[in-house]
């Protein structure tokens, strides 16, 4: 399996060299060159299997020569034994025909660790056969940066830096990124936004001399591993409502677009999809741009769904190359467009993209309002993330097809919001009872990219 850039000016790579590298050279992201498709058969057969052996048999066709099968079985089975519940991602109804897939149950109480917790591993067993050392520099909303900490701390071959918006993370978040006391890991509260924090990241990657020197490696899911580790659930949550034999919606709460991308992967591979929901907070470039085809950003108002508080959607971009007929001239020329200012997604790739994806907005007051109602009619506590996807869910589902939405944290990572809406304030599970009481280590840097390169080459083990 090769790796092309979306931006089609850089080298193909294997599944390693993509996973190691992050952004491709010429600025683009990494796809498979091919999508492996699974027939119907493959996916009936799925049915009844652990998450695990799933997780195996959906990512296994994109990996090529990097792992043998005992190695990749092997880092599957250590990734996800730190989770709380037995099924991994598991699935609860809120009403008829309406699901909830829980991706809340891994080491930091988000979806980000089912990729995080195996791409920790496949950077392991990767790193320790090549003999390679990595700098790993991330960009955070909140949740990318905590899970990124808890699967790389301690590593001998690995720094980790970062980057999240200074008081605009939850406490809890903030406090999950500050508080491992290990000394490969660094958390950096950076002024600006979450799209300042990432562009910061993108420069780094562009920036030749210093991702050379420092061995630059990113975790954001401008890694396409990030991505396909996040195939697996959309498979378990569908078969185990009837796939293939039955189509399966969901609707993903969306801010770097990572997420859903992978349901995209997941129906181009077979599964039976009907619809692919966008869920956007007040920060809903990705609703407008897929209404008119306008991608403007007008910066970031914060919100109580932190983690989306985002609008330079990096993936977005995977999207674009397919809806653009995998053109890397075209795609470049957006890019290029959006450093000025935004783009207009030409007609073709707009009606391309309106025929993938569906989308909603949810705004503040519709947010608090989910999550009262929810605990009132279900019992069941949402996250801020979670309650913008059901609330859209709501309002596009179609009856005789089951919707899954998609939730996303625990509602112990927003607690003020999560009391402010419901009257109800969320516990930590009991591992995390002294995160309180827990010293911080936190860095400030001001939004300067050689402040921060400075920072990194200064305090990178050699
Ligand atoms: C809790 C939560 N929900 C939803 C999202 C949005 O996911 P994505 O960035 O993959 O669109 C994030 C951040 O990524 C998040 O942390
Ligand atoms: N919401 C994310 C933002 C970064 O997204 P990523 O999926 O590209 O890592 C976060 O919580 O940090």
């Amino acid at each position: 399996m090769k790796y092309i850039s979306t931006r089609g000016k850089a080298p193909e790579l294997t599944f390693e060299d993509a996973m190691l590298t992050g952004l491709a050279r010429d600025g683009g992201l990494y796809v498979p060159a091919e999508i492996p498709v699974m027939s119907a058969e493959d996916i009936r057969a799925l049915g009844g299997l652990s998450y695990e052996e799933t997780a195996f048999r959906v990512m296994w066709p994109y990996l090529g020569e990097t792992f043998t099968e005992d190695e990749f079985r092997a880092c599957i089975a250590r990734a996800y034994t730190g989770f709380g519940h037995a099924a991994r991602a598991p699935m609860v109804q809120l009403e008829p025909n309406h699901f909830l897939l829980e991706l809340f149950h891994g080491p930091t109480l988000a979806f980000k660790d089912f990729a995080m917790q195996l791409i920790g591993q496949l950077f392991q067993t990767a790193l320790q056969k090549n003999g390679r050392k990595v700098t790993i520099v991330g960009a955070t909303s909140g949740d990318t940066g905590s899970a990124a900490i808890e699967a790389f701390r301690g590593l001998d071959n690995v720094d980790v830096f970062i980057l999240f918006p200074h008081g605009r993370v939850s406490e809890v978040q903030r406090r999950q990124m500050t508080t491992p006391a290990d000394k490969n890991v660094h958390a950096l509260a950076m002024d600006g936004d979450f799209d300042d924090c990432q562009a910061r990241v993108k420069d780094m990657f562009n920036h030749f001399d210093f991702r050379d020197d420092v061995g630059l490696a990113g975790v954001n899911s401008i890694n396409w591993a990030r991505v396909l580790a996040q195939v697996v659930y959309y498979f378990t949550a569908a078969v185990s409502l009837g796939a293939p034999d039955r189509k399966v919606s969901f609707t993903v709460p969306t801010g770097n677009f990572g997420d859903i991308f992978a349901g995209y992967i997941a129906r181009r591979m077979g599964l039976p999809i009907d619809k692919l929901i966008v869920a956007t907070n007040q920060n809903d470039i990705l609703h407008r741009c897929l209404s008119t085809g306008e991608y403007r950003p007008d910066g970031v108002t914060p919100s109580i769904s932190p983690s989306m508080d985002i609008q330079v959607s990096s993936n977005f971009e995977r999207a674009l190359f397919d809806a653009l007929g995998r053109d890397g001239a075209a795609v470049s020329q957006l890019m290029d467009e959006m450093k000025a200012g935004g783009f207009t997604v030409p007609q073709g790739g707009l009606q391309h993209l309106q025929e993938l994806f569906l989308s909603g907005r949810c705004s503040e007051d519709e947010t608090r309002e989910t999550i009262r109602d929810m605990l009132a009619q279900t019992g069941e506590l949402l996250c801020p993330h979670t309650a913008v996807a059901v609330k859209v869910a709501r309002e596009l589902r179609v009856a005789d097809v089951p919707m899954v939405s998609l939730a996303t944290a625990h509602p112990a990572k927003f607690p003020d919001a999560v009391e402010a809406a419901s009257g109800v304030r969320p516990g930590l599970p009991p591992r995390m009872a002294d995160l309180f009481d827990r010293e911080e280590r936190v860095t400030r840097v001001a939004n300067d990219l050689d402040q921060i390169e400075a920072l990194i080459r200064e305090r990178r083990s050699a």
